[in-house]
């Protein structure tokens, strides 16, 4: 049987001395959409970075069987490559250059980018509409096409596995599906494997195999979206009002006033 491609046993994870993973279990089969859902501050983006490699604590991460620890860090980024919530934006670079950051593990030291890593960075800025956006500087860009930026990155890196901190946090609804689609597009056509965060509880449900319910630094429910988001639940973790409503893709979570 193939290694999942992400399987973390036991994590915990302390900040500032306060423990803000404590003992997580998670496991995404190759191919899958998984994602993480929990109120503010329960610990969804330290589990991604977590997973990312970006910092440890006691427990196991292994990515496609191997121990995340274990990997140096230019192979780590051809397997690995993550959306954070807010990316630092380098002053004065193009949009292009950095899509093209996306291709550093690909590029020998001091070496130069060959044609095909020009041709990635190109096709990626293509399928996420950015093309008339290549020769700007990226600090100018909206939110939301800033966003679309980081994901073209992301993708421009090759990796099977993508981690996406609310990667549509800043996008209007119509870029929302649009990027949705495309990761799922190119999930089905490159078999790559999804690790999400999201706060809109209806979409992150019309896209996830499975949903992570997070509180207080650990899961606390797991499964398809139809077991995740119930009223109950949701109600419970995140003292909101709320209906849920069956969709065509999953269940729709409405707010609603407090009567
Ligand atoms: N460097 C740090 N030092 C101390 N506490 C930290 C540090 N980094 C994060 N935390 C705390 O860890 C908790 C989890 O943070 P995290 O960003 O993982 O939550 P989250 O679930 O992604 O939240 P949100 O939905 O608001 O983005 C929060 O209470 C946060 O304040």
């Amino acid at each position: 049987m193939n290694a999942p491609a992400v399987r973390v046993h036991d994590l915990r994870v302390t900040l500032g001395g306060t423990p803000v993973l404590a003992g997580v279990d998670l496991t995404v089969a190759a191919g899958e959409w998984v994602t993480v859902i929990g109120p503010n501050g329960a610990g969804k983006s330290t589990l991604l970075r977590a997973v990312g490699g970006l910092l440890t604590g006691p427990g196991e991460v292994t990515l496609f069987g191997t121990p995340i620890g274990s990997l140096r860090r230019r192979d780590r980024a051809r397997v690995v490559a993550t959306v954070a919530q807010s990316p630092v934006v380098p002053i004065g670079m193009s949009v292009f250059d950095y899509a093209l950051l996306g291709r550093t593990p690909y590029i020998p030291p001091l070496g130069r980018e060959s044609a095909a890593d020009l041709a990635a960075a190109h096709e990626v800025l293509d399928r996420l509409d950015l093309g008339p956006f290549a020769h700007r500087e990226l600090a100018t860009l909206s939110g939301g096409e800033r966003q679309r930026v980081f994901l073209a990155r992301a993708l421009a890196q090759g990796a099977t596995l993508l981690l996406l901190d609310e990667p549509t946090s800043a996008l209007d609804i119509g870029h929302q599906q649009e990027v949705l689609e495309l990761v799922d597009q190119l999930r089905r056509e490159h078999g790559l494997t999804v690790l999400a965060t999201m706060h809109d509880l209806s979409i992150a449900g019309e896209y996830a195999d499975r949903l992570v319910l997070l509180a207080d630094g650990r899961v606390a429910a797991a499964g398809p979206p139809e077991e995740v988001l119930t009223e109950e639940l949701l109600a419970r973790h995140y003292r909101a009002h709320i209906r849920v409503i069956p969709g065509d893709h999953g269940p729709l979570v409405v707010p609603v006033r407090p009567t």
